[in-house]
C-alpha cells in the first residue's frame, strides 16, 4: 500500500482553569497556544516503518513483517474508537519491552504510535512509512504536548489510511478538515491520550483538534468565540513531571476524602463558570480594572486548590511569589507538581515591568516569554508554509 506525503501541525495548549477537576466531569477552559507541534509523513518503499522524534532523542524502526505479527488476530474499527483495545495494548506493550507502569517518555510516544498505526491499518495492507515529529512545546511540561503529538500522529495516520480526504488544495499553503473528520481525528487522539496518560478528560486533544478558546465538560466542546485578548506570560518551571502520575494521585485523595475533596473540585467548577462569564462580559461592556480584579483573585483561589489536590511544587510556589511581588497573579497550567504557569498580564502593565518579571523568573533558572494565543486547531500543511528551521528538522530524515 502506498501512502501520500503529508505535513501536519497541531497546536498546544493552556488551560486557564479547571484542569485535574475537568477528569471528574468538572468544566475546564483552555485555549490554543501559538506553539506547534508538526509532523512529516513520508511514503517508503523499504518494507519498513519508522518512526524520528528527534526532541525525545527516539529513532526507531520495524520490518513490516515483524509488525504483522501483531495484528493476526485483529479487525480494525475505523470509526468505533471510545476505548482501547486492551488485547492491543498487551500485545504492543510485550513487543515494545515496557511494563504496564512505565512512564518513560519514549515508550509512551511509540506505544502510541504503533497503536494508531496498527488500529487504522491492521485490517489490510501494512504501509511502508517514515515519520518524523518535531515540536516548538516543551515536552511533559503542561503545554499539551502528549495532545498535539496525538493529534498530529492521528490526522496523518487518518489521511494515510484513507479514511479523511488530505484537504490541502494544490494552491493553498494551509487548509483544515471539514467538523465531522475533525471528529473523527479527536476521537482518535482521545486513544494516543489514554495510552500516554491512563485517564485523559479530552480537553487537551480537543483544544489540539479545534484550537481557539474551549469551554470543556464531560467530553462536550463549546468553542467561544467572545473572548477579550488576553496577555499571558508563560513560565516553564523545567521541573520534569508526569501528567500521568498526577492525574491518579489526584484521583487517589478523591477516593480517600471524598467529603473533603468533591467540594473543592466543585469550587473550581464555580471559578471556570464565573472566569467564562467575565469574559463574556468583557466582551460586551468595556473592560474595567474590575474585571481585571476578579480574573486576578479566581487565579489565586484555583492555585490554592490545586495547591490542596497535591499537585502543587515550590517551583511553582516561587513563580507566584515572584510575580506577586510585582503585582500579577500566577497559577500552574495543566497538570502541575512542576511544569509550566501562567501569569495574567493587564492591559496597562508596562513592557518594563514584563522585562523586569521575565528577568526575574530566568533569575530562578526559569524559561520565561510572553505568549500570544488562540492559534488554528490541527491543519495540513504545504512545505513551503512550514517555518524554515521546522522544515529543515523534519526533512532532515
Ligand atoms: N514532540 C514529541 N515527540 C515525541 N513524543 C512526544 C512529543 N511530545 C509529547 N510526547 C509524548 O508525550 C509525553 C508527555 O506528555 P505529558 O506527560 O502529558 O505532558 P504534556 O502533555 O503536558 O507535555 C512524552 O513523554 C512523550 O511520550
Ligand atoms: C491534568 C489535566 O487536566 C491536564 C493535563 O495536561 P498536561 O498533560 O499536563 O498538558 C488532565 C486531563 O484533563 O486529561
Ligand atoms: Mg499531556
Amino acid at each position: 500500500m502506498q501512502v501520500t506525503d503529508l505535513y501536519v501541525s497541531a497546536p498546544g495548549k493552556a488551560i486557564l482553569h479547571g484542569e485535574h477537576a475537568v477528569v471528574h466531569g468538572k468544566v475546564a477552559l483552555a485555549v490554543s497556544l501559538n506553539l506547534r507541534t508538526y509532523l512529516r509523513l513520508k511514503a517508503d518503499t523499504f518494507g519498513k516503518v519508522c518512526i524520528n522524534l528527534p526532541n525525545i532523542d527516539t529513532f526507531l524502526s520495524w520490518d513490516l513483517s515483524q509488525l504483522k505479527q501483531l495484528v493476526t488476530y485483529f479487525h480494525g474499527k475505523r470509526d468505533e474508537v471510545q476505548c482501547l483495545d486492551a488485547e492491543l495494548v498487551r500485545r504492543l506493550r510485550e513487543f515494545i519491552g515496557v511494563s504496564n507502569g512505565s512512564l518513560d517518555t519514549c515508550s509512551m510516544a511509540t506505544l502510541s504510535f504503533l497503536y494508531l498505526y496498527l488500529s487504522l491499518f491492521g485490517s489490510g495492507e501494512l504501509p511502508s512509512l517514515t515519520l518524523t515529529v518535531w515540536s516548538e512545546l516543551p515536552t511533559g511540561a503542561g503545554l499539551g504536548s502528549s495532545a498535539a503529538y496525538s493529534v498530529c500522529l492521528a490526522a496523518a495516520l487518518l489521511c494515510a489510511s484513507g479514511a479523511i480526504p488530505p484537504p490541502l488544495k494544490e494552491w493553498e499553503h494551509t487548509a483544515r478538515w471539514c467538523q465531522e473528520e475533525l471528529e473523527l481525528i479527536n476521537s482518535w487522539a482521545f486513544q494516543g491520550e489514554m495510552i500516554i496518560h491512563g485517564n485523559p478528560s479530552g480537553v487537551d486533544n480537543a483544544v489540539g483538534t479545534w484550537g481557539g478558546m474551549l469551554r470543556f465538560l464531560a467530553g462536550k466542546i463549546i468553542p467561544l468565540s467572545r473572548v477579550p485578548l488576553l496577555r499571558i506570560l508563560l513560565t516553564n518551571t523545567k521541573v520534569p513531571r508526569s501528567t500521568k502520575v498526577l492525574v491518579a494521585g489526584v484521583k487517589d485523595k478523591i477516593n480517600k476524602f471524598p467529603s473533603i475533596m468533591v467540594p473543592v473540585l466543585d469550587s473550581v467548577d464555580a471559578i471556570s463558570c464565573t472566569c467564562e462569564k467575565v469574559l463574556s462580559e468583557m466582551t460586551c461592556e468595556p473592560i474595567t480594572g474590575e474585571h481585571y480584579n476578579i480574573l486576578e483573585e479566581l487565579i489565586d483561589i484555583n492555585q490554592h486548590h490545586l495547591n490542596v489536590m497535591g499537585v502543587g511544587h515550590p517551583a511553582l510556589d516561587r513563580l507566584c511569589q515572584v510575580t506577586l511581588a510585582k503585582g500579577l497573579h500566577s497559577k500552574l497550567t495543566g497538570a502541575g507538581g512542576g511544569g509550566c504557569g501562567i501569569t495574567l498580564l493587564r492591559p496597562e502593565t508596562d513592557s518594563l515591568m514584563v522585562q523586569s518579571t521575565v528577568q526575574e523568573l530566568k533569575d530562578c533558572g526559569f524559561d520565561c516569554w510572553e505568549t500570544s494565543i488562540g492559534g488554528p486547531g490541527v491543519q495540513q500543511h504545504s512545505a513551503i508554509s512550514v517555518k524554515e528551521e521546522i522544515l529543515e528538522i523534519l526533512n532532515y530524515y
